[in-house]
């Protein structure tokens, strides 16, 4: 029989969360943090800490492992085993990737709505009041799960369980409690989250944020989903122009850029909001100058972009001090939803490459209305590489088709950002814009170069306008 360690390498391993795939890596240890209540006889649910420790650098991970222990086997959750060992309690145990079990994420579901005097030991469970959840809905695992795993509970509540974790504040949860207080219309409430709090023996708190549970948004489509959607119908409609078909994208565009404006408004009234002096603005256009000699070596096909966009960080690094705020950090259509009552954003979590504390810093609001429109010039692209159907109209007409879609867009959700804001896109906004959107087209071309070859012509149609 194989050991518990060696089961859970060959699981973490396949897992879709698992950051560290294609690096040398072994599981160093696997530590039980806690358990939650009420389970009946025969049945564990147990959350464990996996430490993945990697050869190529001196560099380890934390993943969180929520695993259901059975006395007898379970057919019913049979793709979830992740093997068989001795349990000290159970004795011979059935082990299941707890986020797929109805049973365990009942547990956990009921835990929470016991707020903290559910907490055992570490794990401490925190309600927000104000929401009394539904304990007899049905979990369900998001199957489209990345970086975390996403359990619905019916039409009532979400939960994330993040999977990478290190000790620290998450600003998914952070950024979520601050808006939902403020009663931000734009983010799926709060309801809770759970802490492994850990004191350290110096006295220092090494909490690590495992779950948050929130709103679940019933009604909801992807933005992403629906721009790709009013693409096809403007390619559909090839005497149209953009603002004459029915699937024109504009107005939602805008209301993005108006519940963009909101959210930053409501980060900036309950985060510190500070100035970055003119030697920080100076670092910031040297590491975006560092990226794009980095890529360079990636991408080769920057090379002839490479004038204009050290010219755009050049006016960047001239700028002076610029304010700061929190801000999403990692926004794309991909991070919005659509219900009934308007558009949602979610996952706070920023790049989940950096450390958390760097997560938190404050940045420039431009940042992520860079993020945006960078969205807005893909879905037509995107479209036109994979999308065309036998009867669509030639090449020429789609490329202009294209460029229409994202300017109409870009514009609508600008102006509408900039109106609720206040103020016009000055000098020193239109500078910043420029050079964030050049950062992020620069990481896309080797975001792309790495994962999705066939798209690098995105990001380097893009950069045409700054060409040698
Ligand atoms: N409150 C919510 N209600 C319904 N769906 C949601 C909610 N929050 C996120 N989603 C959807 O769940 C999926 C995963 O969410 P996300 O926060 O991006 O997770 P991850 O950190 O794993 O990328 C996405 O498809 C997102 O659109
Ligand atoms: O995984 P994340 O959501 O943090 O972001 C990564 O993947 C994104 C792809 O899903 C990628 O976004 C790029 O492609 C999107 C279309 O698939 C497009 O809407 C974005 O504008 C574009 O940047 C993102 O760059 C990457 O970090």
């Amino acid at each position: 029989m194989t050991s518990a360690l060696e089961d859970l390498t060959a699981w973490i391993g396949e897992a879709r969360w698992f950051g560290g795939k294609g690096r040398p890596w072994t599981l160093a240890g696997v530590r039980r943090v806690g358990e939650l209540p009420d389970a009946p006889e025969g049945v564990r649910v147990a959350i464990e800490i996996a430490e993945v420790a990697y050869s190529d650098s001196d560099e380890s991970e934390l993943y969180q492992v929520p695993l259901a222990y059975y006395r007898e086997p379970q057919d019913r959750i049979g793709h979830a085993l992740v093997g068989e060992w001795d349990d000290e309690e159970l004795g011979h145990a059935w082990v299941y990737d707890a986020v797929h079990d109805r049973q365990a994420m009942g547990l956990w579901l009921t835990a929470f709505s016991h707020g903290e005097s559910a907490s055992r030991g570490e794990l401490m469970f925190h309600v927000l009041p104000g929401h009394e959840l539904d304990l007899e809905s049905h979990s369900t695992l998001f199957s489209g799960e990345q970086s975390n795993s996403s359990v619905a509970f019916g039409d009532d509540a979400l939960m994330k369980v993040f999977r990478k974790v290190t000790p620290g504040v998450n600003p998914d949860i952070a950024i979520h409690q601050v808006l939902t207080e403020a009663g931000s219309t734009h983010v799926a409430a709060l309801y809770g989250w759970l802490d492994l709090v850990d004191d350290e023996s110096d006295g220092t708190d090494a909490t690590i944020q495992l779950a948050m549970l929130q709103q679940f948004l019933r009604t909801a489509s992807d933005g992403w989903d629906l721009a790709l959607a009013s693409v096809r119908n403007l390619y559909a409609e090839a005497d149209l122009h953009a603002d004459e078909v029915g699937g024109d994208f504009a107005s939602e565009a805008a209301r993005l850029g108006t519940a963009l404006a909101e959210v930053h408004a409501d980060l900036a009234a309950h985060f510190p909001v500070e100035q970055r002096d003119a030697a920080a603005v100076a670092d910031l256009a040297d590491a975006m100058t560092g990226r794009l000699d980095a890529a360079l070596d990636v991408v080769p096909d920057l090379a002839p972009y490479a004038t204009g966009l050290r010219e755009t960080y050049d006016a960047l690094r001239a700028l002076g001090s610029v304010e700061v705020q929190q801000v999403h950090g990692d926004l794309h259509l991909g991070q919005t939803l659509r219900t009934s009552l308007g558009w949602k954003i979610v996952d706070f979590e920023g790049e989940p490459a950096k450390p958390l504390a760097e997560r938190l810093k404050p940045d420039s609001v431009w940042r992520d209305v860079a993020g945006m429109i960078r969205s807005f010039d893909y879905a037509p692209r995107v479209v036109s590489l994979t999308g065309l159907g036998p009867d669509s109209p030639e090449a020429g007409q789609i490329d202009y088709r294209a460029s229409e879609w994202s300017s109409r867009n870009r514009s609508a959700f600008l102006l509408a950002y900039t109106e609720q804001r206040g103020e016009g896109l000055g000098e020193q906004a239109g500078t910043l814009l420029a050079a964030y959107l050049a950062d992020k087209t620069v990481y896309e071309a080797v975001y792309e170069a790495r994962n999705r070859p066939g798209w690098l012509s995105i990001p380097l149609a893009a950069l045409g306008g700054t060409h040698d």
